[in-house]
Protein backbone atom coordinates (compact mmCIF):
# COMPACT_ATOMS: atom_id res chain seq x y z
CA UNK A 1 0.00 0.00 0.00
CA UNK A 2 0.81 3.67 -0.39
CA UNK A 3 -0.06 6.68 2.09
CA UNK A 4 0.78 9.88 1.74
CA UNK A 5 0.23 12.63 4.51
CA UNK A 6 0.42 16.20 3.57
CA UNK A 7 3.59 15.41 1.61
CA UNK A 8 5.27 18.22 0.34
CA UNK A 9 7.66 18.44 -2.14
CA UNK A 10 10.41 21.43 -2.98
CA UNK A 11 13.65 21.00 -6.03
CA UNK A 12 16.68 22.93 -5.07
CA UNK A 13 17.30 25.61 -7.16
CA UNK A 14 20.57 25.93 -8.09
CA UNK A 15 20.98 28.57 -9.61
CA UNK A 16 18.78 31.21 -7.63
CA UNK A 17 18.89 29.32 -4.15
CA UNK A 18 15.76 29.27 -1.66
CA UNK A 19 14.40 32.62 -2.96
CA UNK A 20 13.95 30.52 -6.47
CA UNK A 21 12.47 27.67 -4.95
CA UNK A 22 8.66 26.39 -4.90
CA UNK A 23 6.70 23.87 -4.11
CA UNK A 24 6.28 21.15 -6.85
CA UNK A 25 3.53 19.03 -4.69
CA UNK A 26 1.99 20.21 -1.90
CA UNK A 27 -0.38 19.03 0.60
CA UNK A 28 -1.15 15.71 -0.82
CA UNK A 29 -2.52 12.65 1.53
CA UNK A 30 -4.24 10.07 0.44
CA UNK A 31 -3.73 5.94 0.60
CA UNK A 32 -4.05 3.42 -2.03
CA UNK A 33 -4.80 -0.09 -0.72
CA UNK A 34 -2.63 -3.05 -1.71
CA UNK A 35 -3.70 -4.20 -4.71
CA UNK A 36 -5.11 -1.09 -6.16
CA UNK A 37 -4.87 0.53 -9.49
CA UNK A 38 -4.75 3.91 -9.92
CA UNK A 39 -4.21 6.65 -12.86
CA UNK A 40 -2.28 9.53 -12.53
CA UNK A 41 -3.35 12.52 -14.35
CA UNK A 42 -3.06 15.97 -14.84
CA UNK A 43 -1.85 18.55 -17.13
CA UNK A 44 2.62 18.69 -18.05
CA UNK A 45 3.98 20.25 -15.12
CA UNK A 46 1.33 19.41 -12.70
CA UNK A 47 3.72 16.78 -10.77
CA UNK A 48 2.86 13.52 -12.13
CA UNK A 49 6.70 12.32 -12.48
CA UNK A 50 7.96 13.91 -9.48
CA UNK A 51 4.92 12.00 -7.47
CA UNK A 52 5.98 8.69 -8.59
CA UNK A 53 9.69 9.33 -7.55
CA UNK A 54 8.35 9.64 -4.08
CA UNK A 55 6.69 6.65 -4.27
CA UNK A 56 9.78 4.48 -5.45
CA UNK A 57 11.38 6.28 -3.19
CA UNK A 58 13.89 7.70 -5.66
CA UNK A 59 13.09 11.38 -3.60
CA UNK A 60 12.35 12.32 0.27
CA UNK A 61 9.55 14.51 1.03
CA UNK A 62 10.41 18.00 1.87
CA UNK A 63 7.69 17.82 4.06
CA UNK A 64 5.22 15.10 5.37
CA UNK A 65 5.36 11.42 5.43
CA UNK A 66 5.18 8.71 2.77
CA UNK A 67 4.62 4.79 3.38
CA UNK A 68 5.14 2.69 0.90
CA UNK A 69 4.51 -1.08 1.71
CA UNK A 70 4.04 -0.41 5.32
CA UNK A 71 6.95 1.35 6.02
CA UNK A 72 7.07 5.16 7.19
CA UNK A 73 10.00 6.46 5.40
CA UNK A 74 10.86 9.08 7.64
CA UNK A 75 11.58 5.87 9.86
CA UNK A 76 13.47 3.93 7.49
CA UNK A 77 16.91 3.47 8.05
CA UNK A 78 19.09 4.59 4.92
CA UNK A 79 20.69 1.27 4.81
CA UNK A 80 16.92 -0.78 4.45
CA UNK A 81 15.71 1.54 1.46
CA UNK A 82 17.45 -0.81 -1.20
CA UNK A 83 15.69 -3.82 0.65
CA UNK A 84 12.02 -1.87 -0.07
CA UNK A 85 13.15 -0.60 -3.47
CA UNK A 86 13.51 -4.13 -4.83
CA UNK A 87 9.94 -4.61 -4.04
CA UNK A 88 9.23 -1.72 -6.15
CA UNK A 89 9.07 -1.43 -10.03
CA UNK A 90 9.41 1.26 -12.07
CA UNK A 91 9.00 2.42 -15.88
CA UNK A 92 10.14 5.96 -16.76
CA UNK A 93 9.95 8.31 -19.43
CA UNK A 94 13.94 7.99 -19.76
CA UNK A 95 14.31 4.04 -20.14
CA UNK A 96 17.55 4.35 -17.85
CA UNK A 97 19.14 1.05 -20.20
CA UNK A 98 22.59 0.29 -19.77
CA UNK A 99 23.88 0.87 -22.81
CA UNK A 100 26.54 -2.11 -22.90
CA UNK A 101 23.79 -4.86 -21.94
CA UNK A 102 21.77 -6.77 -24.42
CA UNK A 103 17.73 -6.63 -24.23
CA UNK A 104 18.29 -9.98 -22.40
CA UNK A 105 21.44 -9.03 -19.59
CA UNK A 106 19.47 -5.81 -19.29
CA UNK A 107 16.10 -7.59 -18.09
CA UNK A 108 18.18 -10.16 -16.44
CA UNK A 109 20.16 -7.66 -13.92
CA UNK A 110 17.52 -6.97 -11.77
CA UNK A 111 17.88 -10.99 -10.95
CA UNK A 112 21.48 -11.30 -11.25
CA UNK A 113 21.92 -8.49 -8.41
CA UNK A 114 19.75 -9.99 -6.25
CA UNK A 115 21.82 -13.44 -6.61
CA UNK A 116 19.03 -15.30 -8.70
CA UNK A 117 21.02 -18.15 -10.16
CA UNK A 118 21.22 -18.44 -13.83
CA UNK A 119 19.48 -21.19 -15.02
CA UNK A 120 16.16 -19.95 -13.14
CA UNK A 121 16.67 -16.60 -14.52
CA UNK A 122 16.42 -17.21 -17.75
CA UNK A 123 13.62 -18.97 -18.18
CA UNK A 124 11.50 -15.76 -16.81
CA UNK A 125 13.53 -13.16 -18.96
CA UNK A 126 13.25 -15.26 -21.82
CA UNK A 127 9.19 -15.31 -21.46
CA UNK A 128 9.41 -11.93 -20.22
CA UNK A 129 11.11 -10.94 -23.41
CA UNK A 130 8.24 -12.48 -25.43
CA UNK A 131 5.66 -11.37 -23.74
CA UNK A 132 6.74 -8.02 -24.82
CA UNK A 133 6.97 -8.93 -28.43
CA UNK A 134 11.02 -8.67 -28.35
CA UNK A 135 11.65 -12.65 -28.08
CA UNK A 136 13.88 -12.21 -31.53
CA UNK A 137 15.89 -9.17 -30.08
CA UNK A 138 17.41 -10.85 -27.02
CA UNK A 139 20.62 -10.34 -28.40
CA UNK A 140 20.38 -6.81 -29.86
CA UNK A 141 22.11 -3.62 -27.64
CA UNK A 142 19.61 -0.53 -26.33
CA UNK A 143 20.95 1.16 -29.48
CA UNK A 144 20.09 -0.83 -31.69
CA UNK A 145 16.67 -1.12 -30.85
CA UNK A 146 14.00 1.60 -32.05
CA UNK A 147 12.36 4.22 -28.70
CA UNK A 148 9.31 1.79 -28.70
CA UNK A 149 11.64 -1.11 -28.35
CA UNK A 150 13.51 0.29 -26.15
CA UNK A 151 10.43 0.86 -23.73
CA UNK A 152 9.51 -2.37 -24.06
CA UNK A 153 12.72 -4.00 -22.25
CA UNK A 154 12.35 -1.23 -19.79
CA UNK A 155 9.04 -2.53 -18.66
CA UNK A 156 10.28 -6.36 -18.42
CA UNK A 157 13.08 -5.47 -16.39
CA UNK A 158 10.16 -3.29 -14.63
CA UNK A 159 7.92 -6.51 -14.04
CA UNK A 160 10.47 -9.26 -14.22
CA UNK A 161 11.43 -8.67 -9.98
CA UNK A 162 7.47 -8.74 -9.01
CA UNK A 163 7.37 -6.13 -7.45
CA UNK A 164 4.93 -5.73 -4.99
CA UNK A 165 4.34 -2.07 -6.31
CA UNK A 166 4.82 -0.78 -9.84
CA UNK A 167 4.79 2.79 -10.69
CA UNK A 168 5.02 3.64 -14.67
CA UNK A 169 5.14 6.97 -15.96
CA UNK A 170 3.62 6.91 -19.15
CA UNK A 171 4.60 3.64 -20.02
CA UNK A 172 2.55 4.03 -23.70
CA UNK A 173 4.87 6.87 -24.96
CA UNK A 174 6.47 4.93 -27.46
CA UNK A 175 4.28 2.53 -28.35
CA UNK A 176 1.69 1.15 -31.44
CA UNK A 177 -1.77 0.60 -30.46
CA UNK A 178 -1.59 -2.98 -30.63
CA UNK A 179 1.37 -2.74 -27.78
CA UNK A 180 -0.22 -0.31 -25.34
CA UNK A 181 -3.14 -2.76 -25.16
CA UNK A 182 -0.53 -5.48 -24.30
CA UNK A 183 1.14 -2.98 -21.89
CA UNK A 184 -2.57 -2.30 -20.05
CA UNK A 185 -3.27 -6.52 -20.09
CA UNK A 186 0.51 -6.99 -18.48
CA UNK A 187 -0.49 -4.22 -16.01
CA UNK A 188 -3.80 -5.49 -15.28
CA UNK A 189 -2.80 -8.89 -14.68
CA UNK A 190 -0.12 -7.69 -12.03
CA UNK A 191 -2.97 -5.67 -10.81
CA UNK A 192 -4.96 -8.84 -10.48
CA UNK A 193 -2.75 -10.75 -8.37
CA UNK A 194 -1.96 -8.05 -5.84
CA UNK A 195 0.35 -5.55 -7.27
CA UNK A 196 -0.10 -2.05 -6.52
CA UNK A 197 0.13 -0.29 -9.73
CA UNK A 198 -0.03 3.45 -9.88
CA UNK A 199 0.30 4.57 -14.02
CA UNK A 200 0.52 8.52 -14.67
CA UNK A 201 -0.83 9.03 -18.12
CA UNK A 202 -2.11 11.86 -20.53
CA UNK A 203 -4.15 9.05 -22.58
CA UNK A 204 -7.90 9.40 -21.47
CA UNK A 205 -8.20 6.43 -24.30
CA UNK A 206 -5.84 4.43 -22.07
CA UNK A 207 -7.80 4.98 -19.33
CA UNK A 208 -11.29 3.57 -20.50
CA UNK A 209 -9.52 0.59 -21.36
CA UNK A 210 -8.88 -0.47 -17.70
CA UNK A 211 -11.13 0.67 -14.72
CA UNK A 212 -9.08 1.78 -11.76
CA UNK A 213 -9.10 4.62 -9.68
CA UNK A 214 -8.25 8.73 -11.16
CA UNK A 215 -5.79 10.84 -9.26
CA UNK A 216 -6.04 14.20 -11.11
CA UNK A 217 -3.02 16.26 -9.76
CA UNK A 218 -3.05 20.03 -11.01
CA UNK A 219 -0.24 22.73 -9.78
CA UNK A 220 1.08 19.98 -7.63
CA UNK A 221 -1.93 19.07 -5.50
CA UNK A 222 -4.54 16.29 -5.93
CA UNK A 223 -8.01 17.88 -7.09
CA UNK A 224 -9.61 14.52 -7.09
CA UNK A 225 -8.87 10.92 -7.04
CA UNK A 226 -12.23 8.80 -8.04
CA UNK A 227 -13.29 6.00 -8.90
CA UNK A 228 -13.66 5.16 -12.84
CA UNK A 229 -15.94 5.30 -14.81
CA UNK A 230 -17.36 8.40 -13.69
CA UNK A 231 -20.64 8.78 -12.64
CA UNK A 232 -22.70 11.23 -11.64
CA UNK A 233 -23.35 11.75 -7.91
CA UNK A 234 -26.37 8.92 -6.91
CA UNK A 235 -25.99 7.14 -10.36
CA UNK A 236 -24.71 3.91 -10.81
CA UNK A 237 -21.46 3.64 -12.56
CA UNK A 238 -21.97 2.69 -16.34
CA UNK A 239 -21.32 -0.93 -17.05
CA UNK A 240 -17.26 -2.06 -17.76
CA UNK A 241 -15.65 -1.45 -21.02
CA UNK A 242 -16.29 -3.96 -24.03
CA UNK A 243 -13.34 -5.97 -24.86
CA UNK A 244 -10.51 -4.92 -26.74
CA UNK A 245 -11.45 -4.54 -30.49
CA UNK A 246 -10.36 -7.39 -32.42
CA UNK A 247 -7.34 -5.60 -34.16
CA UNK A 248 -5.49 -4.65 -30.39
CA UNK A 249 -7.47 -8.04 -28.91
CA UNK A 250 -4.29 -9.79 -26.89
CA UNK A 251 -3.77 -13.23 -27.83
CA UNK A 252 -0.42 -14.91 -25.87
CA UNK A 253 1.89 -16.01 -28.37
CA UNK A 254 3.06 -19.49 -28.23
CA UNK A 255 1.03 -22.82 -27.50
CA UNK A 256 -0.24 -21.83 -24.00
CA UNK A 257 1.07 -18.05 -23.68
CA UNK A 258 2.32 -18.88 -19.82
CA UNK A 259 5.23 -17.81 -17.88
CA UNK A 260 6.97 -20.58 -16.05
CA UNK A 261 5.16 -22.35 -13.34
CA UNK A 262 6.08 -20.51 -10.01
CA UNK A 263 5.89 -16.76 -11.93
CA UNK A 264 3.61 -15.36 -9.62
CA UNK A 265 3.44 -13.06 -7.64
CA UNK A 266 4.40 -13.07 -3.85
CA UNK A 267 4.42 -10.20 -1.86
CA UNK A 268 6.38 -10.92 1.18
CA UNK A 269 9.07 -12.15 -0.17
CA UNK A 270 12.04 -9.66 -0.42
CA UNK A 271 12.60 -8.82 -4.15
CA UNK A 272 15.95 -8.88 -6.47
CA UNK A 273 17.83 -5.43 -6.65
CA UNK A 274 16.66 -3.32 -9.23
CA UNK A 275 20.02 -1.79 -10.03
CA UNK A 276 18.87 1.84 -11.96
CA UNK A 277 17.24 2.93 -8.74
CA UNK A 278 18.72 6.06 -7.95
CA UNK A 279 20.23 7.74 -4.90
CA UNK A 280 17.97 8.89 -2.50
CA UNK A 281 19.08 13.27 -1.76
CA UNK A 282 19.10 13.74 1.89
CA UNK A 283 16.03 15.09 3.05
CA UNK A 284 15.53 18.79 3.59
CA UNK A 285 14.24 20.80 6.24
CA UNK A 286 10.54 21.25 6.44
CA UNK A 287 9.15 24.57 6.15
CA UNK A 288 5.94 26.16 7.08
CA UNK A 289 3.66 26.82 4.14
CA UNK A 290 1.07 29.83 5.17
CA UNK A 291 -0.66 29.56 1.90
CA UNK A 292 -1.41 26.15 1.83
CA UNK A 293 -4.72 24.86 2.42
CA UNK A 294 -6.04 22.64 4.78
CA UNK A 295 -5.16 19.33 3.44
CA UNK A 296 -7.83 17.01 2.28
CA UNK A 297 -7.64 12.77 2.91
CA UNK A 298 -8.15 11.24 -0.17
CA UNK A 299 -8.96 7.44 0.27
CA UNK A 300 -9.85 4.57 -2.28
CA UNK A 301 -11.66 1.61 -1.09
CA UNK A 302 -9.92 -1.93 -0.75
CA UNK A 303 -9.62 -3.74 -4.17
CA UNK A 304 -11.62 -7.13 -4.37
CA UNK A 305 -9.80 -9.83 -2.68
CA UNK A 306 -8.09 -12.23 -5.39
CA UNK A 307 -6.70 -15.83 -5.39
CA UNK A 308 -3.38 -15.67 -4.27
CA UNK A 309 0.19 -17.38 -5.30
CA UNK A 310 -1.45 -18.13 -9.21
CA UNK A 311 0.73 -17.90 -12.52
CA UNK A 312 0.47 -14.39 -13.60
CA UNK A 313 -0.32 -14.99 -16.62
CA UNK A 314 -3.66 -16.21 -18.27
CA UNK A 315 -3.75 -18.99 -19.43
CA UNK A 316 -6.06 -18.60 -22.70
CA UNK A 317 -7.08 -15.77 -25.09
CA UNK A 318 -8.03 -12.61 -23.22
CA UNK A 319 -11.47 -11.49 -24.56
CA UNK A 320 -12.43 -9.80 -21.64
CA UNK A 321 -9.58 -9.20 -19.61
CA UNK A 322 -11.15 -7.19 -16.57
CA UNK A 323 -14.03 -9.43 -15.33
CA UNK A 324 -14.02 -8.91 -11.48
CA UNK A 325 -12.74 -5.16 -11.43
CA UNK A 326 -14.61 -3.16 -9.05
CA UNK A 327 -15.94 -0.19 -10.81
CA UNK A 328 -16.97 1.24 -7.22
N1 LIG B 1 14.88 17.68 -10.82
C1 LIG B 1 14.11 18.77 -10.82
N2 LIG B 1 14.61 19.95 -10.35
C2 LIG B 1 13.87 21.07 -10.33
N3 LIG B 1 12.57 21.11 -10.75
C3 LIG B 1 12.02 19.98 -11.22
C4 LIG B 1 12.76 18.75 -11.28
N4 LIG B 1 11.96 17.81 -11.80
C5 LIG B 1 10.76 18.40 -12.04
N5 LIG B 1 10.82 19.71 -11.69
C6 LIG B 1 9.71 20.67 -11.80
O1 LIG B 1 8.60 20.13 -11.10
C7 LIG B 1 7.40 20.43 -11.79
C8 LIG B 1 6.63 19.14 -11.99
O2 LIG B 1 7.37 18.31 -12.89
P1 LIG B 1 6.94 16.82 -13.18
O3 LIG B 1 7.92 16.27 -14.13
O4 LIG B 1 6.74 16.12 -11.90
O5 LIG B 1 5.51 17.06 -13.88
P2 LIG B 1 4.63 16.08 -14.79
O6 LIG B 1 3.23 16.27 -14.35
O7 LIG B 1 5.17 14.71 -14.71
O8 LIG B 1 4.84 16.67 -16.24
P3 LIG B 1 4.81 15.91 -17.67
O9 LIG B 1 3.39 15.47 -17.89
O10 LIG B 1 5.23 16.99 -18.63
O11 LIG B 1 5.79 14.77 -17.61
C9 LIG B 1 7.78 21.13 -13.07
O12 LIG B 1 7.59 22.51 -12.89
C10 LIG B 1 9.24 20.80 -13.23
O13 LIG B 1 9.92 21.87 -13.84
Amino acid sequence: MVRFSQVGLRYPDPTRGAAGERDTLRDLSFFLPQGSFTWLTGPSGAGKTSLLRLMQLALRPTRGEVEVLGVPLSRAKRADLPKLRRRIGAVFQEFRLLPYLTAFDNVALPLRLAGRAEASLRPDVAEMLRWVGLEGRADALPQQLSGGEQQRVAIARAVVTRPALLVADEPTGNLDAVQARRLIVLLAEMNRLGATVVVATHSHELIAQHPGHVMHLEGGRIVSLTPWPHAPAGEAAPESPDPAPAETAWEPAGAAGLLPEGFALDLSAPEPEAGWVEEVPPSEEAEEDAASLPPEEHHIPPAPSRPAGRSIWPSARVTRPYPEADHG
